[in-house]
């Protein structure tokens, strides 16, 4: 039995951002291992500019190769879409062979919208939630604060995205040092985000 940490995102593509937070979660919390959960399509995320979802896992699998506690999943892949994380998680317990316990692990700025996420309330009856802190509008809802499920991991904030690493290769911008070597490398003999 581990204690698993699912980071559920898009990763397209991953960064430095994603790689620090995931490493910092499983040296200094409790969690044995992150799994990064590659999400085919998220709920309230349009699908204009997403990589076809093996891409996004192959580069997930390329930045993590080195690294025992942090793995890839491609658990959502097959899965109905929209991907709801509720469901995933129904899911992965109901195949759960090994015992694990799984926990999820979410920015501050998810945090403010969870009460928008389908069953969020069944979410939180079974499992934990690790919170790091993001820099973003609004505010937790009073039901999220203090609650014995939610706890906050103090993480370094690294502010970089996704959107804004496709945007500024797209414009011939060095972006490389964002990107975790090997992603750069599938990504730069890909041609992706070049258009
Ligand atoms: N720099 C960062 N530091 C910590 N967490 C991040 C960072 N960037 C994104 N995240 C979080 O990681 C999770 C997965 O990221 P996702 O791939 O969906 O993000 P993104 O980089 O914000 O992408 P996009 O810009 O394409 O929307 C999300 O919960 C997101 O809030
Ligand atoms: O289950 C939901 O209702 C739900 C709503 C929004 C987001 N999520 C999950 O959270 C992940 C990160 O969300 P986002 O919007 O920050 O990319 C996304 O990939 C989904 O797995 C899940």
């Amino acid at each position: 039995m581990k204690k698993i940490g699912l980071y559920f995102g898009t990763f397209n593509p991953i960064h430095v951002g994603h790689m620090v937070l995931a490493n910092h979660m499983v040296e200094f919390s409790d969690l044995d291992e992150v799994w990064f959960v590659v999400t085919p399509q998220s709920p309230f995320k349009t699908k204009k500019t997403l990589l076809d979802d093996h891409h996004r896992y192959q580069m997930v699998f390329e930045a993590t190769q080195d690294f025992p506690k942090l793995k890839p999943s491609k658990v959502e892949f097959d899965l109905p879409q929209p991907n709801y994380t509720v469901d995933t998680l129904a899911y992965l317990l109901d195949s759960n062979e090994n015992g694990h316990e799984f926990s999820l692990i979410m920015g501050e700025d998810n945090l403010k919208g969870f009460h928008k996420w389908k069953n969020y309330n069944v979410i939180l009856e079974h499992h934990d939630i690790y919170v790091y802190p993001r820099i973003s509008e609004g505010t937790v809802e009073h039901q999220f604060k203090n609650h014995a499920r939610i706890h906050r991991i103090d993480a370094p904030v690294m502010e970089i995205s996704s959107t804004f690493i496709r945007k500024q290769h797209k414009a011939g911008k060095n972006i490389r040092p964002m990107l975790p070597d090997a992603v750069w490398k599938y990504m730069d003999e890909m041609n992706f985000y070049r258009t």
